[in-house]
């Protein structure tokens, strides 16, 4: 069974929310699903995962994997790797990332990967998130938003996909703030990027596992999506 890297069209899109809700509802059809954050980045919890991204795809999927198999590396500054690596003076851990994903490969049905910020992140000077899609070989789910403007980032974050020869299972619109209307918005990005739109998820106010696995298989063509 295919392994997904979640990609998005910018930071705070979504990715997170919309990776969650695809663990709990693989999760509840039987899935073995584990979740990876390659690279996190921001201020480190107090308790727990240092990224709060962690703590609720590991949640979400109810895994135990230890923090250093799922999230590789965090950096302590909200910046790409590039940048915070620079400043760190560290180097991003990307063999690392590629040697972890084959283990978790191996323990779980499938994994859902989250990105981190948009497709063309920079982990090093030559090497993106789209990089790092192509690395893993693995097909690629966009997340995008509603908001007017999305239709720009979305078309951009396409045509990067096809440039790096990243197959695109699908576009998930992440309907949480006031933008297009979704069937509209489905229409033109289907008819524009001719990639299938897997469907829309509304603001979700309950994270509980029944709330993401009803509001999930409700708008979400799940079939298109594992096919
Ligand atoms: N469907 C939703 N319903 C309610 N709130 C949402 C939804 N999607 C996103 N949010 C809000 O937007 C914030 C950012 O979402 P999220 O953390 O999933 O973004 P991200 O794309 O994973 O960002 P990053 O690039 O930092 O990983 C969330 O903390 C939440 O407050
Ligand atoms: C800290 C933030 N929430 C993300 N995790 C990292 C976003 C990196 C964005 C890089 C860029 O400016 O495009
Ligand atoms: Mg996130």
């Amino acid at each position: 069974m295919d392994s997904f890297f979640i990609t998005g069209t910018d930071t705070d899109v979504g990715k997170t929310y919309v990776t969650a809700g695809l663990a709990v509802t693989l999760r509840k059809m039987g899935i073995d699903v584990g979740v990876m954050k390659p690279f996190a980045a921001g201020t480190a919890q107090k308790k727990g995962f240092k990224s709060e991204d962690i703590e609720i795809l590991s949640n979400a999927a109810q895994v135990n994997d230890p923090e250093s198999l799922v999230n590789p590396q965090f950096f302590p500054i909200p910046a790409s790797p590039y940048t915070a690596s620079k400043k760190l003076k560290i180097k991003p851990k990307i063999s690392t990332v590629l040697t972890n994903f084959k283990k978790l490969s191996k323990l779980h049905d499938l994994i859902l990967v989250e990105g981190m910020g948009g497709l063309m992140t920079p982990i090093q000077k030559n090497y993106h998130i789209a990089s790092l899609i192509k690395d893993m070989k693995i097909p690629s789910v966009i997340v995008t938003s509603s908001r007017i403007g999305t239709i720009n980032h979305t078309l951009m974050t396409c045509m990067m996909c096809k440039k790096y020869k990243i197959p695109i299972q699908g576009i998930i619109i992440n309907d949480f703030e006031n933008g297009y209307p979704t069937p509209q918005l489905k229409r033109d990005l289907e008819d524009l990027t001719g990639v299938k739109v897997l469907g829309s998820i509304p603001f979700i106010k309950d994270m509980s596992d029944t709330s993401l696995n009803r509001i999930f298989k409700k708008n979400l063509d799940i079939k298109s999506l594992l096919k």
